[in-house]
């Protein structure tokens, strides 16, 4: 077969070649065959390559109609042979193959019909075009004619006609349609012979991978005719391993070659052998592929690879009634690569689409291609930071109490096991009811405090005592003036203030850490973050507004258990949320309704309706977002746009041009969200008394969970927080390694607030010591609050 290179090819060849830098010219370099799949060139077979085309006309009685062709076809160059008898014309046409033969079919005494019938008996006619004449009426009478000349095998019909400008148009037609379609035939004819020729084994399959074609090696390797496997599929007939055609259909339904180890089994013995295999995707029509073909590379079968199958009842079954297996993972990636053709790119997408094309510049290296796929797998998939971590934790922690911890934190909600017992209904506190003083006068005390209320060192836990318990309303309402939330959301005083006393009311005071003052903590913590200049620069008033209202609400109505705690009793909220996101789905909800539940406390109530909508957007996703089982995904993602080389570069003095973020609202997304995270979980970067108190407080909260769930016989979810056996410095420990460590290193690179990490690792070295002291169980530390921690004794708590 000759390889069709036209100027065209050969100068692209060329010019692809001179990027080497090995070959001195172009002869020297091997030639340049690296065709897509639909690139690929017709070779010029046809019966008579070298020759004119070969003309026989075939008229019984010469007449100006036969001479007009003659002149025509021998401007064309034509090679004319004529006759005017059947059997000489037999003769002529078994000597010489012609290309083209013309027959006169008006003449009364000629058959016509067993001439053509003659010619087409004729081993090779299958490439000769035959033509009839026929007279005009032939068409105008609409009679059997042209129908039973198109039977004997005549390919069409022309009319007669003496006019060689017409018949010079027929016989172009002729030429560029018929003549080529036929020489196009036995191009294929060439190639499948070659096909049947080769060593390596040749399938063709549809885009379902049902059987189109198997050449001769392919039957004599697998022990399977040709015609038995026509319409079965791959799977069915030949491919042992399903990961394998999985792995190999991701590339070929988005139009890509692979080639990589393949196994198949031979029907008789069912042996199976493993060989390369070279699989191109090829469409006969439109831009998706309509046909593989595969190539197995005879030369890598590897004979100690051939094996028994494991032709079990469940191996044999798994191709046809395991759902999880080639059907559904087939059907899965079929469909995907049909989304890959719909008009939609996300990030993802075009990573995905970079990594295609790594794959395809790797070649056949079926190791890489693997590892590729592996990657690209990994990448499509919904959780791509949380169950690595989750994993990695695992394996690197051996202290009992800091495993339960962090792992109920990361974990999604267990199973329920014992059903629902009744909890007090959240609405009962939920009506406001108006402040009898109206605008609350502050005293003194609290007002002297407040002033500090933008300060890392806040004393939460005197104002909690100030107000009595009522925390929140008193520093909610000094950091909403302090950011004019009400001019954000175009609200009155009296509003936010009631607004304030609502929420309030609907933190349960009974629980030791989720409560009001817990609140007003993460409120504090928001407010000292947006007061920061890096903040300052993308926040907009509503952006400062809605995160300090998220913050203030973020654990409202919080039971003083844990998600998972609900999931296991069958509580409501449980049922509600189907066990996903319980609290946080809970805390969002719950502060619309309160919120829009009354005008007096309807913050929102001036917004217009797309103000309200982003509002209420950004609410809601800062709430969802304090969830600790995302945590590492919040966590990676923010440092992913943050604190990239160039964002941290500024930490070690390297001011690089690059240093900020495009801040796109997706951005500005991430970074409100990690800062409500870092607020929430904030305790153990504050001054130390502040830091063991909140130790404290989260340790009974976790201690009164356990006696709980032991007392009502549900599963314990941290069963090494037991108020008999806990180590309280241990857990803060593993708590500061595994959650609080990397996330305000990463947020001090972006905020640049480093007291953060200053009082982080001060307090880390105490609970070391506390440790080493054996001061352990919650009495050891409230005897320790009460001498070495007192406030009098740390009331210079910045130079500690
Ligand atoms: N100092 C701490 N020690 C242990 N766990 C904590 C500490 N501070 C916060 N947490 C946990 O982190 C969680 C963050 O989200 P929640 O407020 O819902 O519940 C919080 C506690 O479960």
């Amino acid at each position: 077969m000759r390889i069709n290179v036209g100027n065209t090819d050969i100068s692209r060849s060329m010019l692809h070649h001179r990027k080497s830098s090995l070959a001195l010219t172009p002869e020297e370099e091997p030639l340049d065959i690296n065709r897509g799949p639909n690139e690929t060139k017709y070779g010029l077979i046809s019966p008579t390559p070298k020759h004119h085309l070969k003309l026989l006309l075939v008229f019984a009685h010469p007449d100006p109609v036969c001479d007009s062709l003659s002149k025509a076809a021998d401007k064309l160059g034509f090679e004319i042979t004529t006759s005017n008898t059947n059997i000489g014309a037999l003769d002529e046409y078994q000597a010489k193959s012609h290309d083209l033969v013309i027959v006169d079919t008006r003449a009364k005494n000629f058959d016509n019909d067993l001439l053509c019938r003659s010619i087409r008996n004729t081993k090779g006619s299958q490439h000769t075009v035959i033509i009839a004449i026929v007279r005009k009426s032939a068409f105008e009478r609409d009679d059997v004619t042209i129908a039973s000349l198109l039977e004997s095998g005549f390919n069409r019909c022309l009319i007669e006609t003496t006019n060689v400008l017409v018949c010079v148009n027929e016989l172009i037609v002729l030429k560029h349609c018929d003549l080529r379609t036929m020489a196009q035939h036995a191009t294929c004819q060439a190639m499948y012979t070659a096909l049947d020729k080769c060593r390596d084994l040749v399938i063709v399959t549809d885009d379902s991978y049902k059987f189109q074609y198997m050449n001769a090696a392919c039957e004599r390797q697998l022990g399977l005719r040709q015609e038995d496997t026509i319409g079965k599929t791959l799977q069915e007939q030949l491919v042992y391993d399903t990961v394998q055609i999985n792995t190999m259909g991701s590339s070929l339904l988005r139009a890509r070659e692979w080639s990589g180890p393949m196994t198949l089994k031979r029907k008789s013995t069912q042996e199976t052998i493993v060989s390369n295999c070279r699989a191109v995707p090829f469409s006969c029509a439109g831009r998706m592929p309509t046909h593989f073909i595969l190539v197995f590379d005879t030369n890598s079968i590897d004979p100690s690879n051939l094996s028994q199958s494991r032709g079990s009842i469940h191996s044999i079954r798994r191709g046809s009634t395991d759902v999880r297996s080639i059907g559904s993972d087939y059907l899965r990636r079929t469909s995907l690569a049909k989304l890959n053709a719909l008009p939609l790119e996300a990030p993802i997408t075009k990573i995905v689409g970079l990594i295609d094309q790594i794959r395809e510049n790797v070649g056949s290296n079926g190791q890489l291609v693997q590892l590729i796929d592996k990657v690209e797998d990994i990448l499509k998939g919904s959780e791509l930071y949380v169950s690595h971590v989750k994993e990695d934790f695992r394996m690197k922690t051996d202290e009992p109490v800091v495993s339960d911890l962090i792992t109920a934190l990361l974990s999604k909600a267990p199973q329920p096991t014992v059903t629902a017992s009744s909890r007090r209904s959240s609405n009962d506190s939920s009506v406001f009811r108006p402040s009898r003083t109206g605008l609350i006068k502050v005293p003194a005390a609290i007002r002297d405090l407040l002033d500090t209320a933008l300060m890392w060192e806040f004393d939460i836990f005197k104002l909690e005592d100030l107000t009595r318990k009522r925390p929140l309303q008193h520093l909610g309402m000094n950091l909403f003036n302090h950011f004019d939330v009400c001019g954000a959301l175009n609200c009155d005083e009296r509003t936010l203030s009631n607004w304030l006393t609502v929420i309030e009311a609907n933190y349960h005071a009974e629980n030791s850490y989720h409560n009001s003052t817990h609140a007003a903590d993460v409120m504090q913590a928001t407010a000292g973050f947006l007061e920061k200049e890096r903040m300052k620069s993308i926040m907009e008033p509503l952006d400062e507004a809605t995160s300090l209202i998220a913050a203030a609400a973020h654990d409202l109505d919080h039971p003083g258990k844990s998600s998972a705690f609900l999931t296991n009793s069958n509580n409501p909220l449980a049922i509600l949320y189907n066990d996903v996101t319980v609290l946080e789905s809970h805390h969002a909800a719950m502060t619309f309704k309160l919120t829009l539940g009354d005008e007096r406390v309807n913050i929102f109530k001036n917004l217009d309706r797309d103000t309200y909508k982003l509002a209420r957007h950004n609410v809601i996703d800062m709430i969802l977002a304090t969830e600790m089982t995302k945590h590492f995904e919040h966590l990676a993602k923010f440092v992913n746009v943050f604190c990239t080389r160039s964002s941290v570069g500024s930490e070690i003095g390297d001011q690089s041009e690059d240093y900020a973020p495009i801040l796109t609202a997706e951005n500005t997304t991430l970074v409100k969200r990690m800062m409500i995270k870092c607020s929430d979980v904030s305790n153990p970067t504050r001054p130390l008394r502040l830091c063991v108190e909140w130790a404290r407080r989260i340790a009974e909260e976790y201690f009164q969970q356990t006696d709980d769930e032991k007392a009502r016989g549900l599963p314990v979810v941290m069963p090494m927080f037991d108020r008999q056996c806990c180590s309280i410095p241990k857990s803060q420990i593993g708590f500061v390694d595994y959650i609080i460590n990397d996330m305000f290193e990463a947020w001090n690179a972006f905020i640049d607030m480093p007291e953060l990490l200053t009082y982080m690792r001060q307090n880390y070295i105490r609970w070391k010591e506390f440790d080493e002291q054996n001061h352990t169980t919650l009495n050891d530390i409230q005897k320790l609050q009460a001498t070495i921690l007192a406030p009098s004794i740390t009331s210079s708590i910045k130079s500690d």
